[in-house]
């Protein structure tokens, strides 16, 4: 931990960058290319602002919703992030018991480096060890989509078996985006750790990341992990595959990674039950739209009929308000998890969990918010309506 209690995000991330190797913390914090996207990401949350109301009740404040049929003590979440033992030796155990005892959401990457039934096991000891009552924690498994069929059914049944409540199934990365870091560090995954969930279902091999092999499209000379992705993820995917896993399994089926109203649409017309809407955190397509500007044409795309979750570039309470009043039911958190296990492992996510809770029922309170049903779109305004055009052209009143 740093040597001061982290009081905002952007502490845990100048912490871990001192405390990590070089090839992790480039791993961790790259995005693709130019990383336009990337900061675009965070960027794009600067620029809009809020409307508070005063004169509102907030001195109780509730902050609990649901994410499919589990409620959440707040609707902050983490975002599946591969590879968490480079950070700690603890990894996603750690960050499982985290959101276990901060009662939320996790989503496990396909690509941890700890087994989908070890970090099951870890998130459920926090709960029976206090409380018999206290429901099992909200665990999702993230799934890549393998090119061999049994490997992806075998996770997916695997997940059904350890208890993973939903599938949130990455259709955002055919191939890999090109993170030069990656590349100039000619990036692998330290040779004592292994993609957990492949070598469990003993495919060891499928877990190596040298590079050679398949060409890689885009990358003359590829990381390991850009190498790995093309020779094991399934690039021919369309929306079928949501047809597929629901001839596998029952587990709701989530998509990440959705940028548009158009794909919005045929999510829901291919009977998914939410959408995360996602860049990957600017790691695959660079020049893409940040998520915070693409979710109105998301919301609009899905008009109500599933949740709409959001992740990319959260790192201050109010970024949740800002997306909440847009129209997201929940957000998720990706890179500052890493940080955050790297300065204190189980303890320094919760820490960063709650700090971000707290910094959101601030902002609320500030607002005039008392529960999530009165964050509204009258709470925001975007960039285009400050240049000018009057709120009421944009936002019907609702007095
Ligand atoms: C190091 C790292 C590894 C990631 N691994 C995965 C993964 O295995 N599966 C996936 O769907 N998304 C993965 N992502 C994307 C995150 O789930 C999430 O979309 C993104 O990090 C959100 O942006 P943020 O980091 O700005 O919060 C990864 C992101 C990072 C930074
Ligand atoms: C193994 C990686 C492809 C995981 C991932 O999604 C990422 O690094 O962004």
């Amino acid at each position: 931990m740093a040597t001061s209690k982290p009081v905002c995000v952007a502490d845990f991330e100048v912490a871990a960058r001192n405390l990590l190797p070089r090839n992790a913390w480039d791993y961790y914090a790259s995005g693709a290319e130019d990383m336009y996207t990337l900061r675009d990401n965070t960027d794009a949350f600067a620029r809009i602002r809020l409307r508070p109301r005063v004169l509102v009740d907030v001195s109780k404040i509730d902050l609990t919703t649901r994410v499919l049929d589990h409620t959440i003590r707040s609707p902050i979440g983490v975002s599946p992030s591969a590879m968490q033992r480079m950070a700690h030796d603890e990894g996603e155990r750690a960050t499982a018991r985290a959101c276990a005892a901060m009662d939320t959401c996790m989503i496990l990457s396909s690509w941890s480096t700890t087994s989908m039934e070890d970090v099951a096991a870890a998130g459920r000891s926090v709960h029976s060890g206090t409380t018999a009552d206290l429901p099992s924690p909200v665990r999702w498994f993230q799934l890549y989509v393998y090119k061999d069929r049994a490997t992806t059914r075998n996770l997916v049944e695997r997940a059904v078996r350890a208890g993973y409540g939903a599938l949130v199934v990455t259709v955002d990365t055919p191939y890999l985006g090109r993170r030069l870091a990656d590349i100039r560090n000619k990036f692998t995954l330290p040779p004592h750790l292994t993609l957990a969930n492949l070598a469990a279902q003993g495919q060891g091999e499928k877990a190596q990341m040298a590079p050679g092999g398949t060409p890689v499209p885009g990358h003359s000379n590829a990381s390991g992990l850009a190498q790995y992705v093309v020779d094991q993820v399934d690039p021919t995917l369309t929306w079928d595959v949501i047809h597929w896993l629901r001839s596998i399994t029952t587990l709701p089926i989530i998509v990440k990674g959705v940028m548009t109203a158009e794909d919005a649409a045929l999510a829901v017309q291919h009977g998914v039950d939410a959408i995360i809407v996602s860049n990957h955190g600017g790691r695959q397509s660079d020049c893409c739209l940040s998520t915070i500007e693409a979710l109105p044409e998301v919301i609009a795309g899905v008009a109500d009929r599933v949740p709409v979750y959001l992740d990319g570039g959260i790192r201050r309470g109010s970024d949740v308000f800002k997306a909440l009043a847009l129209g997201a039911r929940a957000c998720f958190i990706g890179r500052p998890v890493l940080w955050a296990l790297t300065c204190g492992g189980e303890q320094g996510v919760r820490d960063m969990l709650q700090l971000l809770e707290d910094e959101f029922k601030l902002t609320m309170a500030l607002a005039g918010c008392s529960n999530l049903s009165q964050i509204t779109r009258r709470h925001v305004i975007l960039p285009s309506e400050r240049a000018g055009i009057p709120l009421s052209h944009v936002v019907p009143a609702k007095l």
